[in-house]
């Protein structure tokens, strides 16, 4: 369903990290739909290739490069890539991240690191160098974090996870602030349950084959997530609707983070 006009973000150049995949492949194709040139970016290669593939036949004007979130001069690699291919960059979309499920009391200290650098470095990494090229441009920009739903309630079995979005989310407060005069916005977005095969990969160890259906109990809508609805988020806070909104935490999780409500309802 296409809800967005298709000129809405036309001349405009959007990276997406993790843009080969699940959430990160939708949210680049949504994008791409308004009008976006888009810029995908991950580690595996043949991923990237055949998403970028896919979104050509559908006339997205798409490429694709290979890159490690983790590593500043591929990052800068991304940028000028980017730049190269496009001329400029105008949206950013952190997408790129995860985490595996462990007992607090058994993560390593290598395995805490590999979490909270991946999460957290990296994003900053990105965010810095493609800020850089904006303000270098002059004409603003908007950015989008990808954490979760429950940033600020806590998740049992991911704690580097979640105090590594914790610093995203910190981070974002600040630099709403620092680059408001540049007209960069920075909003994120915490998605609850939406199915996709990394979720299930990374899941499928440790919280045994029924994981989705008890936690889609848990959502008062009574569903997981759409990807299509992450992606119209992205589009909506990347787009001129959203001028006036930086520094901002969505969550979008049919209600989940609510809880059930009170047991008593006086009716
Ligand atoms: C209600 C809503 C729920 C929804 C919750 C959210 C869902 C999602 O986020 S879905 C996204 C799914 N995708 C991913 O999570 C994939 C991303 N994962 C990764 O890219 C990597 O696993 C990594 C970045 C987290 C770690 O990669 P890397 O730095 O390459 O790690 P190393 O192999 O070098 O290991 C470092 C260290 O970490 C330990 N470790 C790594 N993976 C695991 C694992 N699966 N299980 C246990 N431990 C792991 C590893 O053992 C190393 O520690 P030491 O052994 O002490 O050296
Ligand atoms: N699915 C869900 O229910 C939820 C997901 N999220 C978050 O949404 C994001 C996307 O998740 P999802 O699509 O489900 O899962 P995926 O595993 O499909 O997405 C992760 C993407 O990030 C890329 N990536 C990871 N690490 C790096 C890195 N160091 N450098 C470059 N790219 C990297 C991966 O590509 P590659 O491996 O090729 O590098 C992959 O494309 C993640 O941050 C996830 O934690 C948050 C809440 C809920």
């Amino acid at each position: 369903m296409q809800i967005f006009s298709e000129n809405l973000l036309a001349n405009q150049v959007a990276i997406v990290t993790g843009g080969g995949t699940g959430i990160g492949k939708q949210i680049a194709k949504t994008l791409g739909e308004s009008g976006a040139k888009v810029v995908i970016a991950g580690r595996r290669k043949e991923v990237l290739e055949e998403t970028r593939n896919e979104f050509v036949k559908e006339g997205i004007e798409t490429h694709a490069i290979s890159i490690d979130i983790r590593v500043p001069e591929q990052v800068q690699q991304l940028v000028d890539f980017t730049v190269g291919s496009f001329g400029k960059v105008d949206i950013l979309v952190n997408n790129a991240g995860g985490q595996f499920p462990k007992k607090s009391e058994e993560l390593t200290p290598n395995g805490w690191n590999a979490v909270i650098h991946n999460n957290l470095n990296g994003t900053f990494y990105v965010t810095q160098a493609v800020a850089k090229q904006m303000i270098k441009q002059g004409t603003g920009g908007a950015i989008t974090n990808i954490l979760v739903s429950f940033l600020h309630r806590g998740a049992p079995g991911i704690a580097h996870s979640v105090a590594a979005r914790n610093g995203v989310y910190g981070m974002m407060r600040t630099l709403a602030l620092e680059w408001a005069k540049y007209n960069i916005r920075i909003n994120s977005i915490g998605p609850g349950l939406f199915v996709t095969e990394g979720m299930k990969e990374e899941m499928a160890s440790s919280a045994g084959p029924h994981f989705i259906e008890q936690v889609t109990q848990d959502v008062p809508l009574g569903r997981t997530g759409r990807l299509q609805e992450l992606g119209w988020l992205v589009t909506y806070l990347s787009c001129p609707a959203a001028e006036y909104m930086t520094g901002e935490f969505i969550v979008i999780d049919g209600g989940n983070s609510l809880g059930r409500g009170l047991t008593f309802v006086p009716y």
